[in-house]
């Protein structure tokens, strides 16, 4: 007898979303689920409203329509609302937004009941978090990181259903920021939190949470994992936003091949069947040298505009040779460690693997 697989556990689930500030709409009807005990990173461009869906989610705002279930609850139906307190929610502001006057224990402590605070729960936070030295210390007297470890301490003191953190590095220089991000997300995964995590930062986005959410004109363009969407994003423009893109145009021959021109025959990672334009994704480590092959047979020349060296591998920007419909004016060709060209070289590209391609949209 075959086991049917239990169907994951549903912690927060988004039906048709809108806001709007006064008459500006933001969110245009927003579906989203988010599994128990995973990370969603919600990533989208400025301005695309990705705050504005975590201050609903929290309760802050109100949503217009639809619904916002968090479990099994109904926190808000268009008509009533759930209050944020009531929601078992723990948000992590961009800043930390800490208490200035107080100290770390304190900080943390702050919205727990006296009870909670006697039975050693703000220990227990300060050694998740590994704080427990800097317990007596205030804010300003802590790095960067160490603050929004104390913010998200803060969040998890009521053992939350949920934790949201709205861009929690985006105060923090790049060094520091990877491996303050590598620390959050160590204690959100090992307390099993449920936590959606704002980013701008694609690359956060694909290196940390097990699924993506991108956030696009107030609907959500496309959610998957980061491969689906690195590999098979829904459009062209996806495409663009996550990772670097090489589009171009083909002829889609309708048996799971495109016709690149001068790059010759790829074959699709999936195909519609469909006969016509279309434009093809390859993505810069798609692009291979050629070694001995010459010109024509899916061999482009091209010549190096840019060379990009950063000790793992080099990043080419090349003007393809050839002129035609089918090739933008510059490609990028991710090459592997210890490539060094100097720019006016002549190299011969090929694609390597499956490629994404769409349909031209009916006119
Ligand atoms: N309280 C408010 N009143 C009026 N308009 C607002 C309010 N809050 C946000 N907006 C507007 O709503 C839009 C979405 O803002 P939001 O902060 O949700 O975007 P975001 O994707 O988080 O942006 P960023 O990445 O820059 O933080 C923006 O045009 C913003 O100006």
């Amino acid at each position: 007898m075959s086991e049917t697989p239990a169907s994951p556990v549903v912690a927060v689930r988004i039906t048709g979303v809108r806001k709007a500030y006064g008459r500006t709409p933001v969110l245009h009807g927003v579906d989203l689920t988010v599994e128990k005990g995973t990370i969603t990173a919600l990533l989208g461009p400025s301005g695309s409203g990705k705050t504005t869906l975590l201050r609903v989610i929290a309760g802050f705002e109100r949503a217009d329509v639809g619904t916002v279930e968090l479990g099994h609850v109904v926190a808000d139906n268009g008509k009533r609302t759930l209050a944020p307190e009531k929601r078992r929610i723990g948000y992590v502001p961009q800043d930390g937004a800490l208490f200035p006057h107080l100290s770390v224990r304190a900080n943390i402590g702050f919205a727990l009941s006296r009870a909670a605070r006697r039975d050693g729960r703000v220990d227990q936070l300060l050694e998740l978090t590994g704080l427990t030295s800097l317990a007596e210390r205030h804010p300003h007297q802590l790095s960067g990181g160490q603050q929004q470890r104390v913010a998200l301490a803060r969040a998890l003191a009521h053992n939350p259903s949920v934790v949201l953190l709205d861009e929690p590095f985006s105060a923090l220089d790049t060094a520091l920021r990877a491996s303050v991000r590598s620390d959050i997300l160590a204690i959100l995964r090992t307390t099993g939190t449920t936590a959606i995590l704002v980013t701008h930062d694609q690359d956060e986005a694909l290196s940390t949470a097990d699924r993506i959410a991108v956030l696009r004109d107030g609907l959500i363009a496309q959610h998957g994992t980061a491969q689906e969407l690195y590999d098979t994003p829904n459009d062209p423009t996806l495409a663009a936003f996550v990772g670097d893109a090489n589009l171009l145009t083909a002829t889609l021959t309708g048996d799971g091949t495109a016709d690149a021109g001068p790059l010759g025959r790829l074959t699709l990672r999936e195909s519609a069947g469909v006969a016509g334009s279309g434009t093809v994704l390859i993505r810069p480590e798609q692009l291979a040298l050629a070694g001995e092959r010459g010109p024509g047979d899916g061999v482009l020349e091209a010549r190096v505009e840019a060379c990009e060296y950063f000790g793992h591998d080099t990043m080419l920007t090349v003007r393809p040779q050839t002129t035609g419909d089918h090739l933008p004016e510059l490609l990028r060709a991710r090459l592997p460690e210890g490539v060094r060209l100097a720019s006016g070289t002549t190299v011969r590209l090929t694609v390597r693997g499956p490629v994404t391609a769409w349909p031209a949209p009916a006119s």
